[in-house]
C-alpha cells in the first residue's frame, strides 16, 4: 500500500444489510469507471461522463442478464469522497440486487473493499485528518442527536482546527526558545515564553475536560442503581424507564439477578442497571447477586446510591474506588422523612417528585464538563494523545529554556498525533479497524 495512490479499485455495499428503498454499492479506485462500464447500461457511458453526473439506465450481469434499473453516479478524483475515481450504483434496495451487483464488479476486476477503506483512502488522500475519519465512524453510529452533533462538529474539522490553533501557539513559543538558544545569558521574555504557555495548557485542560464528555455522548454511559434491599431501586428504575421493566415487590431482597435496560437521557445513550440489594446474606444466590452488584457498580461511568428515606439511615455497606462519580438519592419522598441530608436527592418512584431534578443531576455529572456548543474529544486515542500534550506543556514551564524546547517538540509531537499527521500505521489501522464495511 503506497500513501501517494492506489493501484487497486475497492468495491462494496454502502447501505446497511437488510431491505430498503434504495441501495448502493460504491467503487473507488483507478478502475472504477472501467468497472461501471461493464454492468451499465445507459443513455451514456460511465467513463466518458463527466464527473457530479449522474446516468439513469439498468445493471446488467455477465450474459447481459439485467438485475435492476438505477442510477450510476459519477466522481472523477480528486472531486469525490475518496479523493479517486468513484463510481456509485444506486439500485432498488434489495439484498439480491446488491449482492449480484457486488460480484459482478468484482468479476469485472474490483476487490471488495476492507472495513472502512473508503474513508482511509480519504484520510491517506489528505480529505480528511484522523480526527475527522473517526469522526465519520461517530456520526455511523450516532443513536443520539448529542452523537450526531459532536460527530458532525468532528467532521467539519472543528476538533482538528481547535487542536491546532494550541499547535500553533506553542510553535511560536519553541521558535522564540531557539531563537533564544544561542543567548542563554538573555533568556525567553515572560511574554514569549511563560504567557503563552500558560494560555496553552488552560487550552489543554480544557480540551482534556471534554473527553469524558465526549465519549459518554458518542458511546453511551453505564449508570448503576445500588442501595441496601427495599430502598426502592427497581421502582426508581422502572420510573425513569417509564415502564415496567423491573419487578418490584415489598418483599427485600426481590432483585437478585442485575438487569439492564436502555434509556435516552437528554440526548445521551444511557445504560440503566437495576442491581441486588446489598446485605450480609447466607442465601448463596442472593450472596452471588450481591458481589455483581458491587463490581458493576465499580465498572459504572456514574452511581445512583440510594438509601429510603422513610426509614432510619444506614450507611451503605460498600466501598466504592475513589474517583467514582455518585449521585446520593433519598428515596420515597412521598412518606414522611426519616432523616435528611443535603448531599441527597429527594426523588418519590411514586409520585414522580424529583424526578426531573434527578434526570438533569445526571445529564450534568455526565456531560458537565464540557461546554455544548465546542468540538470535543470522542475517542480513547484522541484523549491519550491530548493528555501528553498536556503533561509535556506541564513540564516544559517548569523547566530551563534548553528542556523546555525539548518538552514542547514532544507535546507538539502529541498533538499531531491528535489529528493523525504524524501516526504510526498501527494505529491508523486500529483507527480503520472498527468500521463498517462500506464506509
Ligand atoms: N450517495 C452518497 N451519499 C453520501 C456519501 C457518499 O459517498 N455517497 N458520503 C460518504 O460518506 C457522504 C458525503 N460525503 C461526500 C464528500 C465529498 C464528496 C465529493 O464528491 N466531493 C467533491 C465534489 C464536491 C462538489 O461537487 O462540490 C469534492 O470535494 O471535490 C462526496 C460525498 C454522505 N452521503
Ligand atoms: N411510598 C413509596 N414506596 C416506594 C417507593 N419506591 C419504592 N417503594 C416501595 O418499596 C418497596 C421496595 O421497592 P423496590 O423498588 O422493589 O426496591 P429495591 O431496592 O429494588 O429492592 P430489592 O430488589 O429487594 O433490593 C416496594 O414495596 C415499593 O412499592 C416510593 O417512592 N414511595
Ligand atoms: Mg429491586
Amino acid at each position: 500500500m503506497t500513501r501517494l495512490g492506489f493501484s487497486d479499485t475497492i468495491a462494496a455495499i454502502a447501505t446497511a444489510p437488510g431491505h430498503a428503498g434504495v441501495g448502493i454499492v460504491r467503487v473507488s479506485g483507478p478502475g472504477a469507471l472501467r468497472v461501471a462500464d461493464g454492468l451499465f447500461r445507459g443513455r451514456g457511458q460511465p467513463s466518458r461522463t463527466r464527473g457530479g453526473r449522474f446516468l439513469y439506465g439498468e445493471f446488467v450481469a455477465e450474459g447481459a442478464e439485467r438485475l435492476d434499473d438505477g442510477l450510476c453516479l459519477v466522481f472523477r478524483g480528486p472531486h469525490s469522497y475518496t479523493g479517486e475515481d468513484v463510481a456509485e450504483f444506486q439500485t432498488h434496495g434489495s439484498p439480491a440486487v446488491l449482492s449480484r451487483l457486488l460480484a459482478r464488479a468484482l468479476d469485472l476486476g474490483a476487490r471488495p473493499a476492507r472495513p472502512g477503506e473508503f474513508t482511509l483512502r480519504a484520510y491517506l488522500a489528505g480529505r480528511l485528518d484522523l480526527a475527522q475519519a473517526e469522526a465519520v465512524l461517530d456520526l455511523v453510529n450516532a443513536g443520539t442527536d448529542t452523537a450526531r452533533r459532536q460527530a458532525a462538529l468532528g467532521l467539519s474539522g472543528a476538533l482538528g482546527d481547535r487542536v491546532d490553533r494550541i499547535a500553533a501557539g506553542l510553535t511560536r513559543t519553541l521558535a522564540a526558545i531557539q531563537a533564544m538558544l544561542d543567548y542563554p545569558e538573555e533568556g525567553v521574555p515572560e511574554e514569549e515564553r511563560g504567557v503563552p504557555l500558560a494560555q496553552a495548557e488552560a487550552d489543554l485542560v480544557a480540551l482534556v475536560a471534554t473527553a469524558r464528555a465526549g465519549q459518554v455522548a458518542t458511546r453511551g454511559a453505564r449508570l448503576a442503581l445500588i442501595g441496601r434491599p427495599n430502598a426502592g431501586k427497581s421502582s426508581l428504575l422502572n420510573a425513569l424507564l417509564g415502564y415496567e421493566r423491573s419487578i418490584v415487590t415489598p418483599i427485600p431482597g426481590t432483585t437478585r439477578d442485575y438487569l439492564e435496560a436502555q434509556l435516552s437521557l437528554a440526548g445521551v445513550p444511557v445504560t440503566l442497571v437495576d442491581t441486588a440489594g446489598l446485605r450480609e446474606t447466607a442465601d448463596e444466590v442472593e450472596a452471588a447477586g450481591v458481589r455483581q452488584a458491587v463490581s458493576l457498580a465499580q465498572g459504572a461511568d456514574l452511581v445512583l446510591a440510594l438509601e429510603d428515606g422513610s426509614l432510619p439511615r444506614e450507611s451503605l455497606p460498600v466501598d466504592l474506588p475513589p474517583g467514582t462519580r455518585v449521585i446520593r438519592v433519598r428515596t420515597k419522598a412521598d412518606l414522611s422523612a426519616a432523616w435528611e441530608d443535603a448531599g441527597a436527592r429527594a426523588v418519590s418512584a411514586v409520585t414522580g417528585a424529583g424526578l426531573p431534578e434527578l434526570r438533569e443531576a445526571i445529564h450534568a455529572a455526565l456531560l458537565g464538563d464540557a461546554a455544548r456548543g465546542e468540538a470535543w474529544l470522542t475517542t480513547e486515542r484522541q484523549a491519550d494523545a491530548a493528555r501528553r500534550a498536556l503533561a509535556h506543556v506541564q513540564a516544559a514551564r517548569t523547566l530551563p529554556d534548553d528542556l523546555a524546547g525539548y518538552e514542547l517538540e514532544e507535546a507538539l509531537r502529541a498533538l499531531a498525533e491528535l489529528t493523525g499527521r504524524d501516526v504510526s500505521e498501527d494505529v491508523v489501522d486500529a483507527v480503520f479497524r472498527n468500521f463498517c464495511v462500506g464506509k
